[in-house]
């Protein structure tokens, strides 16, 4: 194809936000203005990839539509001709329709290392050198470009924190941050006299989250035709429940906040920040700001190192310093990242994955034959009592106040701080319920508002002891560990209110509290209910599932296979395990989207059969809507979860 005729011999620039919502700090951003354009389209494409394909809840895309909100404020105090215009279609077909229309002649955005961000951006690399537009793509999203990193760590995936740091140092100091642009040119002329193309109804992972049908592709420009961010309403998507906000302004708030408390930047120490804290938290919570790139990790990083140096020549004490500091922090960050960048899809996965330890976990994941990757939500049901306790542990109904407190403080915000994370990944995975890493990844994923790829994988793995750490042997007590920080268990009576009277003795451990007193705090502890007068017993024995976790890992570490092992792979690693997981049988079930999540989830339950001696290669050949067989206890625990 020719290349497209310009009016004026300047640049007629796209700039296309993905990972980076913010005007401070973007070197992608500083590239396309460098341009000095005619104009410049500063858009967002909705993508039917993230709005069926990734699992969102509402808390998270209310982050995102403040962010996107945010951000078209920020544009137009800078130019009051301008904004941000949020297009809704795909980018492949999309794009190509823009340059046509609008003349375009380069597409500027900051590189995505994401293993779909990465195909998206070939693709999009491909359809613009054939309609001869100029693709700039500059890294921005960390502290180093994690291409770089992997390049300098031999090739490899950055598997250790030192080998992070090691490739770092190669590559020589981090960027100073680059100051927000004073101006902004105009936007060229908004013609859009193209068909629209709406996306291929598929299946939808976020139909639990909706009360009504998506309306976001109804037409291009949104109801109201000005290309403005949408709305949950537009969404279809229930109210978020959320207290955290997003957006450039609040993040450089916060941040700001944070580097005034110097002490408190300087001395930071990750393990000494309470997990127990809520109001505020501990820790910075700034995740989801670097998440949605409203705050650049370089500007927080050199904020750091500034409050740092400023520290340790005052004579007040000895600044912290990595693994455990905030700029500890940032480099683990940079660690998954990279190891991320390096695997693409199989990072996130076991199976295919050369780095993480083969554990037979019950509740393992659906693959899809022809790609082999993980059908997200998707997974087989091998054990029932398994089953269940996900879903307690999923709704926060294990009968452990802490793990129950966190749950619900993670479905009702979207945050939870790092060691609550441990604790709930511990005891989901090797330190209780013995459930495979990828449910709680899926149900972290839905419901975080820092939701990143690459960390919670790589954390999950982390605390799964399937790589980047080996120690098993150490798990966390629901009732020990919160204990150490809050012997009164605020965060309990804030989440958990059912137990709100509950004297500080039994606050963790309710089911030992006599009848009488359960009584007169207007809680009792027992199964068979779940209204605001009762609480459950613990799901398990916590002693004896530990020393049973225990005893499987050793074993599994012992057998020693990893996820890219041809006995992994064809499911012959079942000879070399005891029958203790139980986990064959002739009929599996798996389900897609949400058990229960909202008013419909029932309705999104779907159930596929799997033919008998195929499980392992994950051939399904049935599938429908609604469950069709009945699911026993599980039924009644999804019933009793709606009632509370
Ligand atoms: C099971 C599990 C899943 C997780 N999933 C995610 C996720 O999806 N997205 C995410 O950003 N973090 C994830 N984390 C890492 C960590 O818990 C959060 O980044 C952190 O709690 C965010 O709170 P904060 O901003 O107050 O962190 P701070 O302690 O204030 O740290 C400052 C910044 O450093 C980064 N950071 C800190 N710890 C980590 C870490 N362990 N790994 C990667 N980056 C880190 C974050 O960008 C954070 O904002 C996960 C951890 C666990 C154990």
């Amino acid at each position: 194809m020719p290349a497209p005729k310009f009016i004026t011999n300047k640049p007629r620039v796209i700039y296309w936000f993905r990972t980076d919502l913010r005007l401070h700090d973007s070197p992608a951003l500083r590239a396309a203005l460098d341009l000095n354009p005619e104009c410049l389209y500063p858009i967002w494409t909705w993508d039917p990839h993230y709005v069926y394909h990734a699992r969102v809840g509402p808390n998270r895309w209310q982050y995102l539509i403040d962010c996107q909100n945010d951000l078209s404020s920020r544009i137009t105090a800078l130019n009051p001709k301008s904004r941000l215009l949020v297009l809704r279609e795909g980018p492949e077909t999309i794009l190509p329709k823009l340059w046509k229309e609008w003349r375009i002649s380069h597409i500027v955005f900051e590189k995505d290392t994401d293993a779909y961000g990465r195909e998206r951006d070939e693709k999009i690399e491909r359809l613009a050198k054939e309609a001869g537009v100029k693709v700039v793509s500059i890294a921005g999203r960390t502290l180093w470009d994690s291409d770089d990193v992997v390049e300098r760590n031999g090739g490899k995936a950055t598997m250790t924190l030192a080998q992070l740091q090691t490739a770092g140092k190669k590559l020589g100091e981090i960027a100073r941050p680059i100051p927000p642009p004073e101006t902004l040119p105009n936007l060229g002329e908004l013609i859009l006299g193209f068909a629209h193309t709406q996306p291929i109804a598929a299946l939808d992972l976020n139909a639990s989250h909706r009360s009504e049908a998506d309306k976001s592709y109804e037409t291009i420009a949104g109801p109201n035709g000005d290309l403005g961010p949408p709305t949950l309403e537009e969404l279809g998507i229930r109210p978020a429940t959320t207290r955290h906000r997003g957006g450039e302004t609040v993040a450089l708030e916060q941040m700001n906040k944070i580097l005034a408390d110097k002490t408190y930047t300087a001395t930071f120490q990750k393990p000494n920040t309470a997990p127990t804290a809520f109001e505020p938290q501990a820790t910075t919570l700034l995740s989801p700001h670097h998440h949605f790139g409203s705050l650049s990790i370089r500007q927080f990083y050199w904020g750091i190192v500034d409050v740092v140096e400023e520290f340790n020549k005052s004579g007040k004490g000895k600044a912290s310093v990595p693994p455990t500091s905030l700029i500890g922090q940032l480099e683990f960050r940079d660690m998954y990242f990279g190891a991320h960048a390096k695997l693409g899809y199989s990072f996130s996965q076991t199976i295919g994955n050369p780095n993480i330890r083969f554990i037979p976990w019950y509740l393992p994941s659906v693959l899809d034959d022809k790609t082999g990757r993980v059908i997200s939500g998707t997974y087989y049901i091998d054990n029932q009592e398994a089953e269940v306790w996900f879903q307690r542990w999923k709704f926060g109904r294990t009968g452990f106040p802490w793990i129950d407190a966190l749950m619900r403080q993670l479905r009702q915000e979207g945050w939870i701080h790092h060691l609550g994370r441990h604790a709930v990944a511990s005891f989901l995975t090797r330190g209780g319920c013995f459930v495979h890493w990828e449910r709680g990844a899926e149900v972290f994923e839905e419901w975080l508002i820092d939701h990143e790829t690459a960390c919670n994988a790589g954390n999950w793995q982390w605390l799964s002891c399937t790589a980047f750490f080996s120690q098993f042997y150490r798990v966390y007590s629901p009732i020990a560990f919160p204990k150490k920080w809050d012997k009164s268990g605020n965060i309990v009576r804030k989440y958990v209110p059912e137990l709100k009277d509950y004297d500080d003795k039994y606050i963790y451990e309710p089911w030992k509290a006599p009848i009488a007193d359960q009584r007169k705090w207007g809680c009792m502890i027992k199964d068979d209910g779940s209204d605001e007068f009762t609480y459950p017993k613990p799901m398990f024995d916590f002693s004896e599932r530990r020393e049973w976790c225990l005893r499987k890992m050793k074993e599994a570490y012992d057998v020693g296979l990893h996820g890219n092992d041809e006995k992994v792979k064809d499911g012959s690693w079942r000879s070399l395990f005891g029958d203790e997981l139980g986990n064959k049988g002739d009929v599996k079930l798996m389900s897609i989207g949400d058990i229960d999540a909202g008013d419909n989830g029932a309705e999104n339950v779907v159930t596929a059969v799997i033919s008998p001696g195929n499980e392992d290669k994950g051939t399904v050949i049935g599938q429908k809507r609604k469950a069709s067989k009945s699911q026993g206890t599980l039924d009644g625990l999804v019933k009793r979860i709606k009632k509370s």
